[in-house]
């Protein structure tokens, strides 16, 4: 089966075309075996190119895990330069389907290939039962939930960009990854915490400017990232709903920035960031 390894800001998936090949029987399976970083190719997880009745193509997510989520704010920015440097679809604007719908993305073409993307990601999910979490709100802001660790309580804002996240607002010290990474620690008890039943993406974000963050991620499914596309969405909004941050933001995250705005005209986020092809490759099918 051949693949394509890209990344959005160093979150990087291998990316099959199924337009043009099989799709696998067992994706859930496979993302699996090729995100292993020792054993396999090395990813955050597995993304199918799909053909679509609605769309100029459809996009299927796998985390690293094998479970599948219904958006990827990195993924579709990489599938949409895929669809258009590979020939499926040559249009400056294309319609991308997702587990939240069609989608649609604006091409930054340099050279006959796609450098930046501007995404339409949709308005945020803010009712608390499609997020979905059990926690007070729709959604819940600034709302403290507790875990067994030292730093077992944090308030945190849910919002749904298609995927669950919970945005906490932290200090210097989570940013950095130090001999016991805070991320890694505190992460794993948000992502599987009982308010959440289908578990959640959790964001750590330091406030620089009402304009400019800084964020880590533990995804729900894959760990930490080096960067999370609907989660900076998340964090566009929980920004404005806690009175933090405007609707416009810069978010620094490890792997790159990205440019978000929660348009006040038409209430959908937009991202906008670049898509990097890295190398294809050739993974052998029984
Ligand atoms: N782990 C996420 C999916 C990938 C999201 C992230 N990589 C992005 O760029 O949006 C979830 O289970 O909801």
């Amino acid at each position: 089966m051949q693949f394509t390894k890209m990344h959005g800001i160093g979150n990087d998936y291998v990316y099959v075309d199924c337009v043009r090949q099989k799709p696998p029987a067992d994706p859930a399976a496979l993302s699996r075996a090729v995100s292993d970083r020792h054993f396999g190719i090395g990813s955050d997880g597995l993304i199918l190119i799909c053909p679509s009745e609605r769309a100029d193509a459809r996009m299927r997510m796998f985390n690293a895990d094998g479970s599948e989520s219904e958006m990827c704010g990195n993924g579709l920015r990489c599938v949409s330069k895929f669809v258009h440097d590979h020939g499926i679809a040559t249009k400056p604007r294309l319609a991308i389907e997702t587990g939240r719908g069609v989608l649609t993305v604006d091409l930054e073409v340099k050279a006959g290939k796609v450098a930046r993307v501007r995404v339409n990601m949709g308005e945020p999910i803010l009712e608390s039962a499609k997020i979905p979490t059990t926690l007070p709100g729709d959604p819940p802001v600034n709302v403290p939930i507790t875990f067994d660790h030292p730093k077992g309580r944090l308030e945190v804002t849910c919002v749904s960009m298609g995927n669950p996240h919970a945005v906490a607002y932290i200090d210097d010290e989570w940013l950095h990854v130090g001999e016991q990474d805070l991320v890694a620690t505190v992460g794993p008890k948000i992502e599987h915490h009982e308010a959440f039943p289908r578990r959640i993406n959790a964001h750590f974000v330091k406030v620089h400017t009402p304009s400019e963050v800084t964020m880590r991620t533990w995804e729900r499914g894959s760990g930490i990232t080096l960067a999370c596309g609907t989660g900076a969405c998340a964090v566009c909004v929980a920004g404005v709903l806690t009175g933090r941050t405007g609707r416009k933001l810069l978010a620094h995250l490890p792997g790159g920035d990205l440019e978000l705005e929660w348009s006040e005209a038409d209430n959908c986020v937009y991202m906008t960031g670049p898509a990097t092809e890295v190398f294809t490759g050739e993974w052998p099918t029984a």
